[in-house]
């Protein structure tokens, strides 16, 4: 399964919650595009290769119960834990160039096709996953809600947590796209989630999951 939609739309949030209800792997891509962007703010050149085989995920697991606004998934970076440095304040200009560069997102796309060939059953999370990465998913969802309340959510979660960056852009030209070739694809499913609370989020994808031929998802 895919999950995309703009910063602070829901993603992660969706994404654990589906894939402990799904009993799946969950993974979310932006952790590789941080740690890059956090390995080139330290060391300023662009080692295209090298660096990807040095990011390191240590998996969401379904089993682990999640504590507060932190995550259970880790990410390594040369073998130290970066997870709580890849989302300080001032990475944003970094992470822009990473991702707008085609290069770095050939190798990133590469790193992620391993990790989905070896988990047949995931949720993938990020920007471009489902028409980049996995377009032949079971079920795309399509996340939105609005820049204010993408703005207050991330302030309410990072309110007690220092060194954390609450910038909330609007959507990106990536973030339009991918929405409108989502809505060409006939086993995409649209959520604005701006007024929805995200159990009901979640009520709905299960639904939608349930409406699927028998069989398709294994529960
Ligand atoms: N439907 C919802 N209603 C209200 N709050 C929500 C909803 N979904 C998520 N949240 C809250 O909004 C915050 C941001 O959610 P989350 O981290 O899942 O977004 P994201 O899209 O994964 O962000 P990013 O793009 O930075 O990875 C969290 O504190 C989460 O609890
Ligand atoms: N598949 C992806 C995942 C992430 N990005 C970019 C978008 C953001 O600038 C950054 C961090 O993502 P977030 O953690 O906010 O989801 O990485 C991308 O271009 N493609």
């Amino acid at each position: 399964m895919t999950i995309d939609g703009p910063t602070a739309s829901g993603k992660t949030t969706l994404g654990m919650a589906l894939a402990t209800a799904l009993r799946t792997a969950f993974f979310d891509t932006g952790l590789t595009f941080r740690a890059i962007s956090y390995a080139l703010a330290q060391q300023p050149f662009e080692p295209y290769d090298g660096w990807c085989k040095a990011v390191e995920h240590q998996p969401f697991s379904w089993a682990e119960p999640v504590a507060g606004a932190e995550r259970s998934e880790r990410v390594l970076f040369h073998g130290e834990d970066v997870t709580d440095k890849i989302f300080a304040p001032g990475l944003e200009r970094q992470l822009g160039l990473v991702a707008a560069n085609p290069l770095w997102r050939d190798q990133i796309r590469n790193y992620h096709r391993d990790i989905v060939e070896a988990n047949p059953s995931i949720v993938l999370v990020g920007r471009d996953v489902a028409t980049d990465l996995l377009p032949s998913a079971t079920l795309h969802v399509a996340l939105w809600a609005g820049l204010t309340v993408r703005r207050e959510r991330r302030r309410a979660q990072y309110r007690d947590v220092i060194g954390r960056s609450t910038a909330v852009g609007p959507a990106t030209a990536l973030d339009i796209r991918t929405l409108e070739a989502l809505r060409t694809m006939p086993n995409s499913i649209e959520l604005d989630s701006t007024f929805l609370p995200a159990t009901a989020v979640l009520r709905a994808v299960l639904r939608k999951i349930e409406d699927l031929p028998h069989g398709t998802v294994r529960r």
